[in-house]
């Protein structure tokens, strides 16, 4: 029988039978076929788009990068600190004349403004700050001004920000003051200029002084003082904005580090016009980290010194001061001329504290100091990574007074001399 029954099938059903017998192993070699054919597809699409994201994206940022370099001043943004609205009047008429050169300009209250926020992004947006600023009782600034300047002031002298803090940050000021108020005049104008230039801002040109007296203003009144700097501005502007970098007018402070001296006298124009334009001073354009030949006792009282500047620094203060180092029997002796008192080195005072000389002794620590006045100074700990402001802490003394000088040699040796 079983030979009979084996007989009834054709080889062609005999195939399909085990075919049939096998599906499952042929469902499964098909999917595996067509699940690689897809996952090729997928895979040939996404090389396809890589590949073309990426030549898009180089010619866009190519585009983009040739469009940067074109752009030398991306905008100007005008600053006004003023109380009876002539500070503000003048920020609008700028604003005006600013754009009719084709570059926008923003006419903002500085009350509406946080340095504290804002600030830093003026060094990377290829703006240029200008700040019309007047000076008010007692050369205190505006009502609008006020945080504007406490916050600038504080951030100059704190340690934390450096001298590179505002680096890339282009700068123009114009104070608004009566020469009346001898001792204060234009004091607000003259420190915003010099506590964004110690932050490490860069002048365009240089500070300009708006006097109301108009017996003693260089130009006959404040609003004929602004039209004179204005024109400058706008010159200066004019060259900026097309990549020009002007040369020194030849009247830097630091006439002994200027880097443009081969430059001086070419520029006979601009020269000019400073020379005409009496309202303005300080003709510097720099910032403090071009800077090097600023004596140290300028370079003191407006910022934070280094340890390891302070050797020349105070060799420097001492011969101005007219200290003398002298020996005495191997004895190291220092004659003080300035209070005729003569001590040695073993009367030297130790003026430090257990926690305090412990906290100096850490290691991987930069220390600043900061000369609050020309007597005191804070010591500060700033590691690499949480800034610690030790005379903040309550172990050690906030203040150290010298008498009349520091000698601080080494992290762990302070002394103070006297
Ligand atoms: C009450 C008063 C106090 C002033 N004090 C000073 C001052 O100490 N130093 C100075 O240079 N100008 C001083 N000025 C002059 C103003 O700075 C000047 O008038 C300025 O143009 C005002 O600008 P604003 O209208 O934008 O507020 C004072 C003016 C007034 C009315």
């Amino acid at each position: 029988e079983n030979t009979v029954s084996q007989d009834v099938h054709s080889p062609t059903e005999n195939y399909l039978l085990w075919m049939w017998q096998r599906r499952p192993y042929i469902y499964s070699a098909a999917a595996l076929l067509l699940g690689f054919c897809f996952f090729l597809q997928v895979a040939r699409k996404k090389i396809n788009y890589t590949e073309d994201s990426k030549a898009h994206k180089a010619a866009k940022s190519n585009n983009s990068s040739e469009k940067d370099a074109d752009v030398h001043v991306s905008g100007v943004k005008i600053f006004y600190g003023s109380q009876t609205g002539t500070a503000k009047g003048f920020a609008t008429e700028l604003s005006e004349e600013v754009e009719n050169l084709g570059i926008s300009a923003q006419v903002i209250d500085m009350k509406d403004y946080d340095p504290d926020d804002q600030l830093v992004d003026e060094c990377v947006t290829k703006s240029v700050c200008v700040f019309l600023v007047a000076t008010y009782t007692d050369g205190q600034p505006t009502e609008n001004a006020e945080w504007f300047c406490k916050w600038v002031e504080e951030a100059s002298t704190d340690f934390r920000y450096g001298n590179k803090f505002l680096k890339g940050l282009r700068y123009a000021v114009f104070g608004l003051g009566n020469s009346v108020y001898v001792g204060h005049y234009n004091t607000v104008g003259k420190n915003v200029d010099k506590w964004l230039w110690m932050l490490g801002g860069k002048r365009i040109m240089s500070r300009g002084e708006g006097d109301c007296n108009v017996v003693k203003s260089r130009n006959g009144s404040v609003q004929a003082d602004f039209l004179a700097w204005k024109v400058k501005f706008l010159n200066r502007l004019k060259a900026l904005s097309k990549g020009e970098k002007k040369s020194c007018s030849g009247n830097c402070k630091s006439g002994g580090s200027c880097k443009n001296k081969k430059k001086h006298g070419a520029d006979e124009e601009e020269k000019a016009a400073v020379q005409d334009n009496g309202s303005e001073v300080d003709l510097i354009e720099s910032s403090s980290e071009d800077e090097e030949s600023v004596l140290p006792d300028e370079k003191i009282s407006r910022s934070v010194v280094d340890v390891e500047d302070l050797g020349n620094i105070m060799t420097n203060i001492k011969k101005a001061k007219g200290v003398k180092e002298d020996r005495v029997d191997g004895q190291v002796v220092k004659l003080s001329k300035l209070n005729g008192v003569t001590k040695t080195e073993e009367e030297r005072r130790e003026m430090i504290t257990p926690a305090l000389r412990e906290a100096l002794s850490k290691q991987d620590c930069r220390w600043g100091l900061r000369f609050v006045q020309q007597s005191q100074l804070i010591l500060s700990c700033h590691p690499c990574l949480s800034p610690v402001n030790i005379s903040q802490s309550a172990s050690v003394p906030r203040r150290v007074h010298l008498e009349p000088f520091i000698v601080l040699r080494h992290a762990e040796h302070v002394q103070i001399a006297g």
